[in-house]
């Protein structure tokens, strides 16, 4: 993991066994594996045998970061109690007693979302990450950094970064325990914020450690909040280092190192870090597919059910797609996943089959109320911690959107509220077990996984995107996932709702070069003897000329699923439901339910010839200024059929 940094001399490293907190037998197993050493009392044998390669990475971490103490993490309920007290007894977190199990976490205001510009991507040679030849705007794409480079940042970094603290080690799996398509990571953090997040995040603990052995491959997650405690130093609420925040991914040899920061995307490293950036390159090794998307499945009232994933960009309305109760009648969802895919074609079925590999969501508060997502709402008023949202005098919580405003509101900062500023961050989130929620699908944690038979991209698009279209084939399906735009969000530190490109929502989350990412969609349009699922764009946000939503959304965008199913079973571009347009294929409005709900669908549908014109070269910019000799013929050749489509509007 380092290679020209120095670990510190021997005398501070394991040697001491009073440095562990013994308080399981995978650690004490482990220290025994380790110096030969045997711990009493062991009440019971040691239920595991930590492979060498795992102890050899925590000695590393540990001689490096020089914690004082060292605690093995086997996923009890003993063990998430104790360092939620923990937490509770340095502030940094509050009980709420209104609720079950229920904690606020309030953050460094500095230390609030992903901090894109500092996530970068090291590989030895910088194509397999940067378009050739190219320069990319800042932030366009992802970001690089030489082996050399990156050896020096993490030098400046992590020597003895976690003095004065715990060194927690979190082994885990990303998808069910033992399923031949989860992945492994054991994360060493001096969070204990992080550690009781991934409990509630993936499958962590002694279950994993069980099914290990010399052989398994893992990913080595190394996390650290950069603020040692020194004698004399005062010990932060929220302990942080934005001015070197720097997460780093070496996909070559499965490795993350996050430093400076606690918040979830940039410190829960199974999420972002593992499943989708190092997914996503190990994906274009193996031939699947790592994707920021939801997976739902959908029954009609006809009993038939089908699978769909969507790809939407950060706080766009992954999560309450995915747990979305309809507002027709005699339709039913039920959620996989609600922020990551994993996906591959099944050999057997001949269909993409999807997994979700994490165990609880990371999910947006602000707009989540008994209205919007009934299911959430449901979810998270037990065995939840809440981050930056505001918090009630009766020990409850507050946010944007929830409902009617309570009294004695007190704020994200933790003053009491005035009412105007916001009173929950706009990017507060809940972190909730899978299992609260009360419509998981029943094969949400099927091994195999779901069979997928459509595909959503989709943004936040106030103008000019019409609520729905579809792709007339797949390679034009991945053109549309190249072309998405959306406006920014406070899930990262863009300023201003400027409309940002985001292939695929994948732009802050590709863990190689955006040109073969886009190549390895459309190969999946080469193989033989598979069944594609079909692609349509969606967008919930077009606005009118008053700023007011021209769409619903929420329970009634099961209308635009209605549709989506009815063109699941036809082939055609055109029939009663479904006509052509220069975009894609549209739906006509005799075909299109909208029983009960008033809207104006001329303006919902309306294609401006200046417009999609417009959009169209400033994608052909995007895509020349970026990718240039890497995007796939196949993309130029789509935008060039859709510039000629539009020039007949
Ligand atoms: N107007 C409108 N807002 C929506 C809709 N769906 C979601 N939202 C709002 O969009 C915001 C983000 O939604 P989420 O579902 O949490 O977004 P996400 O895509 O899961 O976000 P990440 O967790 O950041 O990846 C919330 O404030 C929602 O209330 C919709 O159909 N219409
Ligand atoms: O990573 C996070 O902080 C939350 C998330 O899902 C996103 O930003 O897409
Ligand atoms: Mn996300």
């Amino acid at each position: 993991m380092f290679r020209r940094v120095k670990p510190v001399t021997r005398a501070q490293s394991l040697i001491n066994p009073k440095m562990f907190t013994v308080s399981s037998y995978a650690q004490a197993h482990y220290l025994s594996t380790l110096h030969g050493l045997s711990v009493e009392p062991l009440r019971e044998p040691p239920l595991v045998t930590v492979p060498k390669k795992i102890t050899q990475f925590i000695d590393e971490a540990s001689r490096v970061c020089t914690p004082s103490n060292i605690h093995i993490c086997d996923g009890s309920e003993t063990e998430y109690n104790n360092l939620i007290n923990l937490m509770v007894q340095q502030n940094m977190a509050a009980p709420l007693p209104k609720y079950q199990n229920c904690y606020l976490t309030r953050t460094d205001p500095r230390d609030v979302a992903r901090v894109e510009s500092r996530t970068i991507i090291s590989t030895s040679n910088k194509h397999d990450v940067v378009p050739n030849g190219f320069n990319p705007h800042k932030g366009a794409l992802p970001n690089w950094m030489s082996p050399e480079e990156l050896e020096k940042q993490l030098g400046d970094r992590f020597p003895r970064c976690m003095e004065g603290r715990t060194m927690y080690v979190i082994p885990f799996s990303m998808g069910p325990v033992g399923s031949p398509l989860s992945k492994i990571g054991i994360q060493c953090t001096d969070s204990p914020y992080v550690a009781v997040s991934m409990r509630i995040m993936t499958r962590m603990g002694l279950d994993v450690l069980k099914i290990l052995n010399e052989d398994t491959p893992f990913v080595k997650c190394l996390h650290s909040v950069g603020a040692p405690i020194t004698p004399g130093s005062t010990r932060p609420v929220w302990p942080c280092n934005p001015e070197n925040t720097l997460i780093s991914h070496r996909p070559e040899s499965n490795e993350i190192l996050s430093y400076g920061s606690g918040y979830g995307g940039n410190s829960l490293l199974g999420k972002k870090c593992l499943a989708l950036r190092l997914g996503s390159y190990m994906a274009h090794k193996e031939d699947w597919l790592a994707e920021h998307m939801l997976i739902l499945g959908i029954t009609n009232p006809q009993g038939v059910k089908k699978y769909v994933a969507a790809a939407f960009p950060s706080a766009c309305g992954k999560t309450n797609l995915a747990m979305m109760t309809p507002n027709l009648p005699g339709w039913k969802i039920e959620c996989v996943g609600d922020d990551i895919a994993w996906m591959r074609f099944n050999p057997n079925t001949g269909m993409l089959h999807a997994i979700n590999p994490e165990n609880g969501f990371f999910g947006v508060a602000p707009g989540t109320s008994k209205k919007t997502n009934p299911n959430a709402m449901a979810s998270i008023f037990q065995d939840t911690i809440f981050t930056n949202v505001a918090s009630t005098n009766d020990g409850g919580v507050y946010w944007e959107g929830m409902g009617e405003k309570p009294e004695g509101v007190v704020d994200w900062h933790g003053n009491d509220w005035d009412g105007k500023s916001n009173a929950a961050h706009p990017n507060s989130r809940f972190c909730t077990p899978a299992r609260n929620c009360p419509i998981m699908d029943a094969s949400w944690e099927d091994p195999e996984g779901v069979p997928i038979s459509a595909i959503l991209f989709g943004g936040r698009r106030p103008e000019g995107v019409p609520l729905v279209y579809e792709a007339y084939d797949w390679d034009h399906g991945v053109y549309i996932g190249a072309s998405m735009r959306s406006e920014a969000t406070a899930a990262a530190e863009h300023q201003g709702k400027v409309i940002m490109h985001d292939p695929f929502a994948m732009r802050p989350f590709v863990g190689y070069n955006m040109g073969q990412y886009f190549d390895h969609w459309l190969s999946f349009g080469r193989k033989k003897h598979v069944q594609l699922p079909k692609i349509f764009h969606v967008n919930w946000f077009r606005k009118d000329s008053n700023g007011s939503f021209l769409w619903p959304g929420f329970g009634d965008n099961i209308r635009v699923l209605e549709w989506i199913m009815k063109r699941m079973e036809e082939s055609s571009p055109e029939s009663e439901i479904a006509k052509k347009s220069p975009i894609g294929v549209i739906p006509t409005e005799s075909g299109f339910n909208l029983d009960n709900v008033s809207v104006d669908w001329n303006e919902l549908f309306r294609l401006d010839k200046s417009f999609w014109a417009k959009e169209s070269s400033d994608i052909q910019k995007y895509f020349n200024d970026n990718l240039g000799h890497d995007l796939p013929p196949q993309i130029r050749n789509q935008l060039n059929l859709i510039q000629e489509r539009i020039q007949k509007l």
